[in-house]
């Protein structure tokens, strides 16, 4: 063995990598200071931070690599004005953020502007979001944009002043799952059935304080759209974050964007992007393989995202931990999940409300009417979504079908006040939660795919096909 150096635990994950890269030092008591390449804010949480930070003569190390959009409280009408607002006094909040942003001199793209959206659909759509950099938000949903090879976690209001302050973070590295997911999606199963597949089979507490990485031949097939679809719902079974290493597909996708690298950078970033992967025997505290044939199309029944079944299937029999949400739900076990009557149709959010989602959508509901009795709302993830769906006449189908059509938010997500759906509504929505009263007081909501949204609204119950 005389000249052979022999390794061992020197392969890396992805994750490893990026954390490795931005270690600034690592500290007493377990924590490690990271290097943030980038902070984006919201309206509803960000503004907390851009305030704190103003009232208190801060400055942002790095304002040019801070980002703050409107989007959570924003109204959704098409003809919204500035300070339209779907919170009683959100007015007053979203011009108190604004102030703040213009004051703090970062990158503010305001209500009107024409890159507003939802912080996880613009980030990449702007090409902010960047294979190799870090990247925090205010906001649970940050690990979306892990789908681009970033590493993206969502972090509390406090922590982003600091962030924005300080240019670092410090943060006890987590634990670090794969998830593989060999062989190929079967026709008509989206990454969104997937990830409730998943969430489903290892439960909400599932990945808890786990980055996790998602691999394997079903995710090098997918689009950029899809992953953000997949990585966006990481939280929802307790991640820290996802991640997924960038391949042609993400240099296409980042390439031309708005503020991606250019010339020389661009070629030196291509260059550093092929670097993150998986070295071959880096190990993870968990490592699960999942056959893709075996995902099938999937509805939640229940008031968390893991209380999911095929849409073929049946609402489980009762356990002491489903009582509760049976009632919620109003459902009895046994009953066929198409069988269930819905009053509501919501295609928009983080999760489903890009131009593919809107496309898949209108595929469907083209030439047919949704059913009488259902309120079928759709808002685009951002304006550049929504812009190019209207190019492509997505909105006419839409309307056509009677669909509600709305400017880019979060809009019917979460209930932030104002105007939802009636108390005791049933509705299939392309969200993420499911949690009691999370689309308003009293509305049910079953979690699905763009797909089983709109061909649900047409047959006005839950469905696979109008
Ligand atoms: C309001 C915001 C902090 C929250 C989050 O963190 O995710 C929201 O976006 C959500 O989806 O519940
Ligand atoms: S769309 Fe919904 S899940 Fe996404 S950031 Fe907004 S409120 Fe949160």
């Amino acid at each position: 063995m005389d000249g052979c150096l022999i390794y061992y635990g020197m392969e890396e994950t992805l994750f490893d990598k990026l954390w490795n890269q931005h270690l600034v030092q690592s500290l007493d008591g377990g924590e490690d200071l990271i290097a943030i390449d980038r902070v984006f804010l919201h309206e509803r949480t960000g503004s907390v931070a851009l305030m704190s930070l103003v009232d208190s003569g801060r400055k942002a190390v790095r304002p040019e690599h801070v980002f703050c959009t409107m989007d959570h409280i924003v109204s959704n009408k098409s003809d919204r004005d500035k300070d339209d607002a779907r919170t009683p006094d959100g007015d007053v909040f979203i011009s108190a953020t604004r102030r703040a942003a213009k004051k703090a001199g970062v990158n503010l793209i305001d209500v009107l502007d024409a890159n507003q959206g939802i912080v996880h659909v613009i980030s990449p759509e702007l090409g902010i979001a960047q294979p190799g950099l870090t990247l925090v938000c205010p906001d649970s949903h940050t690990c979306s944009q892990g789908a681009l090879g970033a590493l993206a976690w969502g972090i509390g209001s406090t922590d982003a002043e600091h962030a924005i302050a300080t240019g670092c973070l410090r943060i006890k590295k987590p634990r670090q799952m794969r998830i593989n997911v060999d062989g190929a999606l079967g026709s008509g199963v989206s990454a969104k059935d997937l990830v409730l597949h998943i969430i489903q089979t290892l439960g909400v507490d599932g990945a808890k304080r786990c980055a996790v990485e998602f691999s394997g031949d079903a995710i090098s097939a997918m689009s950029i759209e899809e992953r953000l679809t997949l990585c966006n719902m990481a939280v929802e079974f307790a991640a820290f974050t996802a991640i997924i290493a960038p391949d042609e597909t993400t240099i296409d996708y980042v390439k031309g964007k708005k503020f991606a690298p250019s010339g020389q950078a661009w070629n030196d970033a291509k260059a550093y992007w092929a670097s993150l992967v998986t070295d071959n025997g880096a190990e993870f505290d968990f490592d699960y393989t999942i056959k893709a044939a075996d995902v099938v199309p999937t509805v939640t029944w229940g008031t968390n995202p893991s209380q999911a079944v095929a849409i073929t299937g049946e609402v489980p029999s009762l356990d002491a931990s489903s009582e509760r949400a049976l009632e919620y739900m109003n459902l009895r076990p046994g009953t066929a999940i198409t069988d269930l009557k819905i009053d509501g149709a919501f295609i928009g959010s983080c999760t489903n409300a890009r131009l593919s989602d809107l496309r898949i959508a209108a595929k469907i509901l083209e030439g047919q009417k949704v059913a009488s009795g259902v309120t079928a709302i759709c808002v685009p993830g951002s304006m550049a979504v929504r812009r190019a769906a209207e190019a492509e006449g997505l909105d006419k189908i839409f309307k056509a079908a009677g669909f509600e059509w709305g400017a880019a938010g979060c809009a019917f997500c979460f209930y932030a006040g104002g105007e939802t759906f009636s108390p005791g509504s049933r509705v299939i929505s392309s969200t993420n939660r499911n949690f009691e009263g999370r689309q308003g007081p009293g509305v049910r909501t079953h979690l699905a795919s763009p797909a089983i949204v709109a061909a649900s609204a047409l047959a006005g119950r839950i469905s696979l096909t109008s």
